[in-house]
């Protein structure tokens, strides 16, 4: 029989479409991607699996309901998905943003009692009740009570699953059988870690998936652990995880987290602080993820919060009002935070936003974005979270203007997707080409300018002349007396224009006489800087 996901939602079963699953799983995260699909891939918790696996055999002659529970992320839900897969069961997955009142379940369980019942265990529907501590509340109205006649009454496997057992009621722990789930080993964290880097065609060094192993014993932190490593990287090293922890003390996917099911607006707001993404990327991130995380009202309000978000985000690149940022950032998490009334449980399977993914840029667009920022730190002298954070707006602004783009692109050697980067795709590719082509044009007058200057300057030399009294040979004072200037600012002019940019020489020579401090038109020369542009 072939296994369907059937997801609840607004009350009514909905049966997700192949396509529907295909596209859900090009947007998944890492731990969903690994999601052991049968008992013989779950790590760890070997006796929890085998008495799983005992209870599904001897399922006539024992109880109808197990209840698996642990810690987060040890691998619960994957055991109960992963037993209907090796059992061949249909499956019913109910979790806590599905409404568990005491009709939904009453439908959802009647259904999965008529499904089959005479039919033989190959008929079988496993029904899956996630985060079955958390059936209070008005939300969940009724659900408990509903669940244990359900129990008592169906013919159908039950797996209910709990962070905490003693949180269920004691009639619910008697009519079902407990499994525990235990935290997983370092070593066998790092065993997963390994074959996602491999799959992922990803270099780590072992020290650095240690490293991630030991920080916890939750398999689905680690591998999210690994995910914010990795993205924009070919490869993970022990520094890249350690500098994570100074400077990235919660990765996205935790304050993401934070954001959607955290109790405290302001904890979120410190997380983020610390964290190494853009307010631009972070609101990428909160808008992939609102929809999985809330719903219906809760999920207008999010929504509502973010835009605000993105006003301030706008207002920040059109005015340069950096100040503005404080705004966005408090609108994206604490605004976002508050617009939920709701309690949801489960873990969505929070992903990258889509538009990444969709261009297949992931990794490119963290890597153009990367070695941009290092080139602007490495000019102005700047950490590349600096570069990042306050020159790229500056940037961005500046590339409003033809001229002072190609001037900008020659100076730090700009590539073409850095380019369209700094344009914020809001220009056409014809437009970064030839950006682009210019700036390449401008590098090479540069170098023939450099290597005019060094001839006419070797020759001097090699005429015997005292170093320092160039001028006397004859050359222009002005010109022979720059060229041999260490550092100097060579002018480049465009295409003869009025129009200049400054492109350092790195020619160095000998000290000489300090020429005039003017341009050839008579005004006075002063050092650019970026912010002349
Ligand atoms: N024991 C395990 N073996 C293999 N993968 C695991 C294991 N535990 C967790 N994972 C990974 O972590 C992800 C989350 O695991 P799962 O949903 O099963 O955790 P859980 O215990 O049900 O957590 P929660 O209580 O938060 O729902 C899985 O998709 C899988 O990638």
């Amino acid at each position: 029989m072939k296994m369907q996901r059937i997801n609840l939602c607004e009350g009514y079963v909905r049966r997700m479409s192949e396509a529907e699953e295909g596209m859900a799983q090009n947007h998944e995260d890492w731990a969903e991607k690994y999601r052991p699909v049968s008992l013989n891939d779950i790590v760890g918790n070997e006796a929890a699996v085998k008495a799983l696996k005992k209870w599904a055999e001897n399922f006539d002659s024992g109880k109808r309901a197990v209840i698996l529970y642990g810690g987060p992320g040890v691998g619960k839900t994957s055991a109960a998905l992963a037993l209907a897969h090796d059992m061949g069961w249909d499956y019913i997955e109910m979790n806590a943003s599905d409404q568990r009142t005491k009709d939904a379940i009453n439908k959802v369980a009647g259904s999965a009692s008529r499904t089959g019942t005479f039919g033989g265990a190959r008929e079988r529907r496993l029904l899956i009740l996630d985060e079955a501590d958390n059936l209070h509340g008005t939300y969940d109205r009724g659900g408990e009570s509903a669940m244990i006649s359900v129990i008592k009454s169906s013919g159908q496997p039950i797996v209910l699953i709990a962070n905490d057992y003693y949180a269920l009621s004691k009639q619910l722990r008697d009519i079902a059988e407990p499994i525990q789930f235990r935290p997983i080993l370092s070593s066998s964290i790092v065993k997963v870690l390994k074959r996602i880097c491999t799959e992922e065609r990803i270099r780590c060094e072992p020290e650095a998936l240690m490293k991630i192993a030991e920080r916890t014993h939750d398999l689905r932190s680690a591998i999210n652990d690994l995910q914010a490593a990795a993205i924009g990287r070919d490869e993970v090293t022990l520094a890249d995880v350690t500098t994570g922890e100074r400077d990235v003390p919660e990765s996205i996917f935790k304050v993401i987290g934070l954001i959607f099911r955290g109790d405290d607006p302001k904890k979120a707001l410190r997380a983020v602080q610390d964290l190494d993404e853009s307010p631009e990327d972070l609101v990428g991130w909160v808008d992939e993820n609102l929809p999985r995380a809330y719903r219906d009202d809760d999920l207008e309000r999010g929504f509502e919060a973010l835009s605000r978000a993105d006003l301030f985000l706008g207002r920040v690149m059109r005015r340069q009002a950096y100040g503005m940022w404080r705004y966005a950032s408090f609108m994206m998490v604490a605004g976002v935070n508050r617009a939920r009334r709701h309690r949801y449980g489960g873990y969505p399977g929070y992903s990258a936003p889509t538009y990444w993914q969709k261009l297949g840029r992931a990794r490119t667009a963290r890597a153009v974005r990367d070695s941009l920022a290092s080139k602007i730190g490495k000019y102005c002298h700047t950490s590349k979270r600096e570069a990042r954070a306050v020159y790229f707006p500056l940037l961005h602004a500046l590339f409003n203007d033809e001229d002072a783009a190609i001037c900008l692109a020659a100076r730090l050697r700009l590539e073409e997707e850095e380019i369209a980067l700094l344009m914020g795709g809001e220009r056409s590719s014809k437009e970064v080409e030839k950006i682009y082509d210019e700036s390449r044009e401008l590098i090479e007058k540069e170098v023939e300018h450099e290597i005019d200057v060094f001839a006419r300057f070797g020759s001097v030399a090699e005429a015997g002349k005292p170093k320092n009294s160039v001028a006397e040979a004859g050359k222009p004072k002005n010109s022979v007396a720059e060229a041999g200037k260490p550092k100097k600012k060579d002018k480049l002019s465009r295409d003869g224009g009025d129009d200049s940019c400054e492109v350092e020489s790195s020619i160095s020579g000998p000290a000489v006489d300090e020429p005039k401090n003017e341009a050839p038109d008579g005004e006075p020369k002063k050092q650019r800087t970026l912010f002349d542009f």
